[in-house]
């Protein structure tokens, strides 16, 4: 299959930086945007000052309102947009296309994962999903970085991670599509929870111990979900949970620092916070886990902690008082 033309829907920081990595890769790329005022900035300035602040853009990246015809799509929106997105596009132009699902979270209402909107959006393109410790600043000033695309064909997943490979971004081919996308959703709850913890001085150790537990919390999940608990020893599972729960520079684990200080979830969103694709998939975590039977219990803490009905050391304190159990 002909993998030369990327189209990149959704011009913020990570469509941006996936422009970039293709076009570093040597692919064309174009980059779809909301107004003929922002592709011009892009065009003429080789920047994207509205996500990427001063970092060079390749010249050969195009910024257009229209979508193209191209050989694979790469989906960069927020998750809670993504239906609202494919919904622009002619199902035609997807149809027997690669369509690389980039969004980490799950679409309140639904209950759906990334590849699920696709299946009903454009059931004819062909689902990948590209997840792992990658951020945005980091892919687009070319530093090493390595993710996971998991596809349904090895060989079509193959060809795919070397068309938009390049010096510094490494995608590893994967068929776990369930597990990779679930990891990349999972992992910005316990980012939430690991900033929280931060914002609330209880300690490296209380956070080292949150991000294991997490581990084995996500695990029950994706095997519950039908994806393979081996995924998550890999990039989207052990790589993007490390990152997003140790890092300040993790959105989430922003958002979580000020609800660990005591702020409130309208107050944090009121004062114009950075995506934190968490928040809206905290909620619906809770529902597949109880729906699923799945003990969630850092789920369940994370959503009441954005519910505000509890504050944070009270939550603390229920965990830690919860039966002993054998770690496993
Ligand atoms: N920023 C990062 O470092 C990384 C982000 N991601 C994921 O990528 C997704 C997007 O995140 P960011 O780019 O950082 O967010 P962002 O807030 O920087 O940008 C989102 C972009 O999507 C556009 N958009 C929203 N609705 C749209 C629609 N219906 N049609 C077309 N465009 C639309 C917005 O105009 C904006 O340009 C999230 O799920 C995030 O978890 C994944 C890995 C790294
Ligand atoms: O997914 C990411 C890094 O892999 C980006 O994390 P945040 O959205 O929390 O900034």
């Amino acid at each position: 299959m002909k993998l030369e033309k990327i189209c990149v829907i959704g011009a913020g920081a990570w469509g941006t930086a996936l422009a970039q990595a293709a076009a570093m890769a040597g692919r064309e790329v174009v980059l779809m945007v909301r107004t003929s005022e922002h592709a011009a900035e892009i065009n003429d300035h080789h920047l994207n000052n509205r996500a990427l602040g001063t970092q060079a853009l390749s010249a050969t990246i195009t910024a257009q309102t229209t979508h193209p015809v191209a050989d694979c799509f790469i989906l960069a929106v927020p998750a809670q947009s993504s239906r609202a997105a494919l919904g622009d596009i002619d199902p035609d132009l997807l149809a027997d296309k690669p369509v690389v699902l980039s969004a980490k979270g799950l679409e309140t209402g639904t209950l759906q994962r990334q590849s699920e909107i696709l299946a009903d959006m454009a059931p004819d393109a062909i689902p990948f999903v590209l997840s792992g410790p990658s951020f945005a600043a980091d892919v687009a000033a070319g530093r090493p970085t390595a993710v996971t695309l998991a596809g349904d064909d090895a060989d079509l997943t193959s060809a795919l991670a070397a068309a938009l490979a390049g010096p510094g971004f490494r995608p590893y081919a994967a068929d776990d599509r369930i597990g990779v996308e679930l990891a990349g959703a999972l992992k910005n709850v316990y980012a939430l929870a690991c900033g929280a913890v931060e914002g609330a001085n209880l300690g490296a150790s209380a956070r080292s111990a949150l991000l294991a537990r997490a581990y084995a919390e996500m695990a029950r999940m994706v095997v519950a979900m039908g994806g393979s608990a081996t995924t998550l020893t890999g990039l989207a599972g052990l790589g993007d949970l490390t990152l997003s729960c140790t890092s300040s520079q993790s959105r989430n684990y922003q958002f979580g620092m000020a609800l660990g200080r005591g702020e409130k979830l309208a107050d944090i969103l009121a004062r114009g916070a950075e995506l934190a694709e968490g928040v809206a998939t905290t909620p619906v975590a809770r529902a597949l886990a109880h729906s699923l039977l799945v003990d969630a219990p850092l789920i369940s803490a994370v959503n009441q902690l954005l519910d505000g009905h509890a504050d944070i050391t009270t939550i603390v304190a229920g965990l830690m008082a919860r039966p002993l159990k054998r770690e496993e």
